[in-house]
């Protein structure tokens, strides 16, 4: 952008805030900036992307700097360039949106430290703001402050958004304490085929909640005489269905065991926010959990949640196929332990550095270095388990690193329905994925990588796994509509621009 161009893109912001009779300091808070941001903003002395004019025509419900917001987010990325250096992972997405969702068992204030910029997030800031949680970016747009007020109000719920994701559905742990009837939207989320609701319900029953779902609502029944008389078993290992049990056994006035619970990253985060929170939680880290529950919960915590195994897992695929030496650092490791496994047999050449402790204290975190290695095809196939096992979000980056290893991987995603179809895309920048159902795809590899013009697959994960080879393929490729990249991963072509990519963000205006 030209000078010229951010000092008239300045005038306009600050003519749009006058206007709406806002301060510098009031436009910063809903921006989660700085007032020193903003004042560069006006004065147009500061670099201003599209994403941030959207926004800030959002916030300021003005029609001339809303221009940029009207079309969807795509990405342009000039590949076959090496990657280096290094760059930290962020907080995850999947536990930040359960500690949002858990703060709703709080009457005190909740701090959370470095949560993820991310769509997902705002989808769930955009329903709690909705139903009167007063939620703030705090220490210049870094942490998130939240405050729930005496009684929500349901009604007023942003459904839109809350429609948009499917974390929503971890409202009704934490709501089954705070009213005796309600609704919520049905959950929604990536496409990746159907996905079951019906082990929140088995898991929430023996709290009251009594559920029937109609008209696109979940109407919400909670017979206050029922409570748990023995243990909980889920009917599946599922994270946001452990998510769920834990955030209504944590107001329950007693003892409840939860079996078959997932002992997976974002539950751990969730337990020692809980714990934050009063709630003693056993066995952290096993799938039995018992909790000691606490009826009224009244405090000011302070919570940082940890690191992203799968954006860990994303970066290190991207230096794999980009045959790049990278520093990864703020991996959390037990939680990719079993990966390094597969990838070490594979021979990837990589480095760890010694264990420290997340910012929760608990987390182990490690940096870690991977260089250009000649990898093999693994013997046995690629399959998730819950943890400990190869995390379910991680199935698709062995897609892509198996594209880029000599010989053929078998690779089996049982869980999601859509998912393996998905990674069929990376056909079309050169790779050879023949589907052999809808949960197997058989990959020959190495690939000669070559760039393309495609739309985004309608799933996180995929999605990212065809960003990271057009970031390998030599010559320019476009992604088209990548909200759901952003729906997971902050700021991710301008981070990995930082270690060396060449992608630029562009919409339709
Ligand atoms: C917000 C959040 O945390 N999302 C994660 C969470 O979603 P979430 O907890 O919502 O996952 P689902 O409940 O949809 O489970 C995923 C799929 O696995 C199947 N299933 C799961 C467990 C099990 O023991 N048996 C079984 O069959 C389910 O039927 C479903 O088809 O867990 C998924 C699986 O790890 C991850 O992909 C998501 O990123
Ligand atoms: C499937 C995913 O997430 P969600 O449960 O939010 O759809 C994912 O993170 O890959």
């Amino acid at each position: 952008m030209t000078d010229d161009y951010l000092s008239r893109i300045g005038k306009l912001i600050r003519d749009a805030r006058q206007h709406r009779g806002w301060t510098q300091s009031q436009l910063a808070e809903a921006l989660g900036t700085s007032q020193s941001a903003v004042n560069r903003i006006e004065r147009g002395n500061q670099n201003i992307s599209l994403e941030m004019i959207a926004r800030i025509g959002e916030a300021l419900d003005s029609e001339i700097v809303s221009l940029g917001y009207a079309g969807p987010m795509h990405l342009r990325v000039v590949g076959g360039r090496r990657l280096s250096g290094a760059i930290d992972v962020k907080t995850s997405k999947n536990a930040c949106v359960a500690l949002l969702c858990a703060t709703l068992l709080n009457a005190g204030r909740t701090t959370l430290r470095r949560v993820a910029r991310i769509e997902e997030v705002y989808r769930i800031l955009e329903v709690l703001g909705s139903i009167g949680v007063r939620t703030r970016w705090i220490n210049d747009g870094a942490d998130l402050e939240i405050v729930p007020p005496a009684e929500l109000d349901l009604e007023a719920m942003d459904t839109e958004a809350a429609r948009r994701t499917r974390s929503v559905i971890m409202f009704l742990g934490p709501l089954l304490h705070r009213m005796d009837r309600f609704r919520i939207p049905y959950a929604g989320g990536c496409d990746l085929g159907t996905r079951t609701v019906q082990p929140h319900m088995t898991a929430l029953r023996p709290f009251g909640l009594e559920v029937t779902a109609t008209d696109g609502m979940y109407h919400s029944h909670v017979d206050r005489s029922v409570a748990p008389t023995r243990a909980i078993v889920l009917t599946e290992r599922g994270d946001t269905v452990t998510e769920n049990a834990l955030l209504a056994a944590a107001r329950h006035d007693g003892v409840t065991v939860i079996r078959n619970a997932s002992s997976n990253y974002m539950v751990q985060d969730l337990c020692f926010f809980l714990e934050e929170l009063g709630v003693k939680v056993e066995g952290v880290g096993t799938t039995t959990l018992t909790v000691h529950g606490v009826a009224r919960i009244d405090r000011d915590v302070d919570y940082s949640p940890s690191e992203d195994p799968v954006e860990a897992m994303s970066l290190l695929a991207a230096a794999v196929i980009t045959e790049s030496e990278l520093t990864i650092r703020r991996v959390p490791v037990e939680f990719l332990e079993i990966e390094l496994a597969v990838l070490e047999e594979m021979g990837l050449d990589h480095e760890r550095g010694l264990e420290y402790a997340a910012d929760n204290g608990r987390t182990r975190l490690v940096d870690l270095t991977v260089r250009p290695s000649k990898l093999q095809a693994p013997i046995d196939k690629i399959h998730p388990m819950p943890f400990p096992g190869i995390n379910i979000d991680n199935v698709p980056f062995f897609a892509a690193i198996a594209a880029a290893a000599q010989g053929s991987t078998l690779i089996h995603d049982w869980v999601y329905d859509n998912r393996a179809i998905y990674l069929t895309e990376l056909n079309r920048l050169g790779a050879h994925v023949k589907l052999l159902d809808p949960h197997r795809v058989l990959v020959e590899g190495p690939t000669r990588w070559r760039s393309a013009e495609m739309m985004c697959p309608p799933a996180l994960r995929p999605a990212v796994v065809v960003l990271l080879a057009m970031m390998a393929a030599p010559g320019t490729s476009v992604l088209r509509n990548v909200y759901v990249i952003n729906r997971g991963y902050e700021d991710l072509a301008e981070r990995l621009n930082s270690i060396g990519a060449q992608i630029e963000t562009f919409r339709d205006i």
